[in-house]
C-alpha cells in the first residue's frame, strides 16, 4: 500500500518544477500578489494537484472542500502543522497555542475556549463600539485640520490593538491617543519587513527544518539576522509586557473565580490542580503575545480592505450607509445598536463576507500528514495518466499547501463570477448543501476543525461595530493614481504600487458624511 500511495501522488499533474533544490517554493513565495499564481495553476491542474518543495520534495496544493474538511476537521490532529511552519510560529510567538500540537494544543484550547464562547464575545460589543467613536473623533479631527487622504490601514490598527488590549488583558495600549507605545511599534510592519520576498538561500535553510530535531531547531531564534532579531524582539518585548500584566493582576482581586476574560483564564489555568487544564508561566506569557498579534493586525486589514472594495463600489457603500440609517432612524437618538440589531444588517453582513472571501489575511496554511491516509475529493483529478481519481491515497509525511485564497475562489462553490466582487452572493442562501468548511460562512478564512482560529467571533463582533460606525459618519474615496497590491508577507498585507518601501499602507480620501 506504501508504494501505490506514494506512485498516486507521483502521478499528480502539476506545474513544472524550475529547479531540483528550489522546487515552485521560490516562486511560490515571490508572487507579486498573493493568488497570482494559485488562481491560473488551479484553473489549469484542478483543486489538487503536485508541486515540488525545496530539496525535491513532492507537496500536494489542494483547496479541495471535502480535502479541507478531511485534514482540518475530521483528522485534525493527524495532519499538524509542518514542522518549519510550526517553529517560525514559535520564533513570533513562543510555545502559545497557535505553535502547539497534539495533547499540547487540546490543553491549550480547553484553557482558552471559555473566553471565547459566544456569550463572553457578546459581551465586548460596547467597548467595540465606543473604541470605534474614538477612532472617528480623531477621524473628524484630522478632516477638521485639513487631512482628507490618510492610512486607514494603520488607524484601524491603533484601534483594533486598543480593543484586543481591553478586552482581553485590561491593559490600556492608548494607541489610538499615541503612536508611541513600544509594543505597538515593535509590531509595525512586522511581516512585510521580515517575510515578504524570501530568498532561496533562506527558503533553502527552512526547508531542513523539517528534518532537525526540536530540541536543536528552536535555537534558530538566536539567527543574528533581520528576521529573527525583529522576532525575538517582539517577542520578549510581549512577554515581558504580558508579565507586567499578571503581577498587576495577582495584585488586585481576581473576582470571584468565575471570571471568563482571557486573561483571568490564563492566570487560573497557572494554578489549576487539573494537569490538563494547566499553563506554565511560559505558556502563558506566550499565549499573551499570540493573543496581541493575532487578535489585532488581522481584523483591521480585513476591515481596510473592506473600506477600499466600497471605494471601489460607491454604490454598495451607499447601499450600506442607507441600510444603517434606516435602523438608525427608527431608534430613539443617542441609542447604541445591539447585537440583535447589528446582526438584522443584512446587506452590511453580505459585505463583510465578501471581503473575508476575496481577502483572507492568512491566504495558505501548510499541512503534513502524521499517518498514511486516504484524501476525499470533492473535486476528481485527472492523473497524467488520464486516469480519475475520486480519492487521493497518500503516505505519511507528505507535505501540503493549503490554499485558502483558491479555495474561497473556487467556482463549484462560489459561482462563475467567484473572483469578483459581489457581495449579493450571501444573500441568497439556497446553496446551503455545500461541504461544510470552516467556521464562519463556509469560508476558509479563520480555517477549519481542531485548530480553527479561535478569535473568530471576537473579530466579527468588532468588525462589524467598526465597521458600522465608520461608515454611518465618512465616505471612502480611492485616491486617483493609487495602485493597490496584496502583498505576500505570510499574511496579505496593502502596499501602494511604487511605494513598498513606505510599509505596509490604505491610503483613502475620507470625508464626514452630513447627518
Ligand atoms: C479577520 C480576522 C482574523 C483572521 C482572518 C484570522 C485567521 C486565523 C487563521 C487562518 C488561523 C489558523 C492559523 C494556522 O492554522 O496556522 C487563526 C488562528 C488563531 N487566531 Fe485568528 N484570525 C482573525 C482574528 C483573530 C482574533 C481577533 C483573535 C483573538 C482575539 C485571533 C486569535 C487566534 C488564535 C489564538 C489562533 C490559534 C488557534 C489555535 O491554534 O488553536 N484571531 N486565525
Amino acid at each position: 500500500f506504501a508504494r501505490r500511495s506514494r506512485d498516486y501522488v507521483r502521478k499528480l499533474r502539476g506545474p513544472p518544477s524550475p529547479s531540483w533544490l528550489l522546487g515552485n517554493e521560490v516562486e511560490i513565495r515571490n508572487q507579486s500578489e498573493v493568488g497570482d499564481l494559485d488562481f491560473p495553476w488551479v484553473r489549469e491542474y484542478g483543486a489538487t494537484f503536485n508541486t515540488r518543495g525545496t530539496w525535491g520534495k513532492r507537496v500536494v496544493f489542494t483547496c479541495d472542500p471535502r480535502a479541507l474538511q478531511h485534514i482540518f476537521h475530521t483528522k485534525g490532529y493527524h495532519y499538524p502543522k509542518r514542522a518549519d511552519a510550526a517553529q517560525a510560529t514559535r520564533n513570533i510567538l513562543g510555545r502559545g497555542i497557535m505553535w502547539a500540537s497534539g495533547d499540547t494544543h487540546q490543553r491549550h484550547r480547553k484553557v482558552m475556549n471559555p473566553a471565547f464562547t459566544a456569550q463572553q464575545l457578546r459581551a465586548f460589543l460596547p467597548l467595540f463600539q465606543s473604541t470605534a467613536s474614538r477612532m472617528t473623533q480623531k477621524w473628524k479631527d484630522l478632516i477638521q485640520a485639513g487631512e482628507h487622504t490618510f492610512n486607514v490601514s494603520r488607524w484601524l490598527a491603533r484601534s483594533t490593538l486598543d480593543a484586543i488590549g481591553e478586552a482581553a488583558f485590561d491593559y490600556r495600549f492608548g494607541a489610538i491617543d499615541s503612536a508611541q507605545n513600544p509594543l505597538s511599534k515593535s509590531m509595525e510592519n512586522l511581516f512585510s519587513d521580515t517575510l515578504l520576498y524570501p530568498s532561496g538561500v533562506d527558503l533553502l535553510f527552512k526547508g531542513l527544518w523539517q528534518y532537525i530535531p526540536t530540541s536543536i531547531l528552536q535555537y534558530v531564534e538566536y539567527i543574528p539576522t533581520k528576521e529573527y532579531i525583529r522576532f525575538r524582539a517582539f517577542r520578549k518585548l510581549a512577554k515581558s509586557v504580558s508579565k507586567g500584566l499578571i503581577e498587576q493582576r495577582a495584585s488586585v482581586s481576581m473576582g470571584d473565580g468565575t471570571s471568563r476574560d482571557v486573561m483571568s483564564v490564563l492566570v487560573r489555568a497557572n494554578v489549576s490542580e487539573d494537569p490538563k487544564g494547566q499553563l506554565d508561566e511560559d505558556e502563558i506569557l506566550s499565549q499573551m503575545a499570540t493573543i496581541i498579534l493575532a487578535g489585532y493586525e488581522t481584523t483591521a486589514l480585513t476591515l481596510a480592505w473592506l473600506l477600499y472594495e466600497l471605494s471601489k463600489h460607491p454604490e454598495d457603500q451607499k447601499m450600506m450607509r442607507e441600510e444603517i440609517r434606516e435602523l438608525r432612524a427608527k431608534l430613539p437618538r443617542g441609542t447604541e445598536f445591539t447585537m440583535l440589531h447589528l446582526d438584522s444588517l443584512t446587506f452590511t453582513i453580505a459585505c463583510m463576507k465578501e471581503v473575508l472571501r476575496l481577502y483572507p489575511i492568512v491566504p495558505a496554511l501548510v499541512r503534513t500528514a502524521e499517518r498514511d491516509d486516504v484524501l476525499p475529493l470533492a473535486l476528481p483529478i485527472v492523473t497524467k495518466d488520464g486516469e480519475t481519481l475520486t480519492e487521493l491515497p497518500i503516505q505519511k509525511g507528505q507535505d501540503f499547501i493549503v490554499s485558502i485564497c483558491a479555495y474561497n475562489r473556487l467556482p463549484s462553490v462560489w459561482g462563475s463570477d467567484a473572483d469578483e466582487w459581489n457581495p449579493r452572493r450571501f444573500l441568497d442562501t439556497s446553496k446551503e448543501k455545500q461541504t461544510s468548511v470552516g467556521v464562519y460562512a463556509n469560508l476558509m478564512t479563520f480555517s477549519g476543525g481542531v485548530q480553527a482560529c479561535i478569535g473568530w467571533r471576537f473579530a466579527v463582533i468588532e468588525l462589524q461595530a467598526l465597521l458600522v460606525e465608520a461608515v454611518e459618519n465618512f465616505k471612502f474615496v480611492l485616491p486617483k493614481g493609487v495602485e493597490i497590491m496584496r502583498l505576500p508577507a505570510g499574511i496579505m498585507v496593502p502596499m501602494v504600487r511604487g511605494k513598498m518601501s513606505e510599509g505596509t499602507q490604505m491610503p483613502l480620501q475620507v470625508s464626514l458624511m452630513e447627518e
